[in-house]
């Protein structure tokens, strides 16, 4: 007998995580939101403090050993995540950590930011940032978001290239093909 996973619980009265079409899960709005709202917050599921210079293996090294002192739950929820079913701890961690601080010093993976798709500049429709003082992410809406839309942030908002070269490069560094709304529309 086929056995479906349980979908994760959403951490937010305003959204539900629902699998999509092409993007695995993702957060859909359940209610009309207000622009400026506070969708959630909450602390890191794995975080780790390293000089900017570490080299990609020390960096796993500080993954690892941060992943060894979870708990065997929060393990198995961080294996959990995109990336860590094929790829275990590194595939996790690669698919999901966030560059908390602007110097490169500290990053983190949480379990809910995690399921928060991307979509190139213009199309997101939340934003988020690290609030050290209360050692919590805080997810924000951006402006309106209607019932039914998919709550998405921007991966990169640097990037401004055309629709081709932005999804060659997201393939390149985050290994997925787009499908945002902004990719499906244009066609450069
Ligand atoms: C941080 S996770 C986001 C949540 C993920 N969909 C899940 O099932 O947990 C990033 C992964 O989600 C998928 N993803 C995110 N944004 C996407 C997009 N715009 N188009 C296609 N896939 C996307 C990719 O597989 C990517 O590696």
């Amino acid at each position: 007998m086929a056995i479906t996973p349980a979908l994760p619980a959403s951490p937010s009265p305003y959204f539900e995580i629902i699998a999509l079409p092409k993007k695995g899960l993702g957060a859909i709005a359940t209610t009309t939101i207000p622009a400026n709202t506070l969708l959630f917050s909450e602390p890191p599921l794995l975080w780790i403090t390293h000089s900017p210079e570490l080299e990609e293996a020390e960096q796993a090294e500080h993954v690892n050993t941060a992943f060894a002192a979870l708990s065997g739950a929060l393990q198995t929820l961080f294996l959990s995540l995109a990336g860590g079913v094929e790829a275990g701890v590194e595939g996790a961690w690669k698919c999901n950590n966030f560059m908390l601080t602007s110097d490169g010093r500290e990053n983190a993976v949480f379990a809910a930011a995690s399921r928060i798709n991307h979509s190139c500049n213009g199309g997101e429709n939340a934003y988020w940032r690290w609030e050290g003082g209360k050692g919590r992410i805080e997810f924000w809406s951006g402006r309106r978001v209607e019932e039914g839309e998919e709550i998405t942030h921007c991966y990169r908002p640097d990037w401004r290239m055309g629709t081709r070269n932005r999804r060659l490069a997201l393939l390149e560094e985050y290994g997925f093909v787009c499908g945002c709304v902004v990719c499906e529309e244009q066609d450069d």
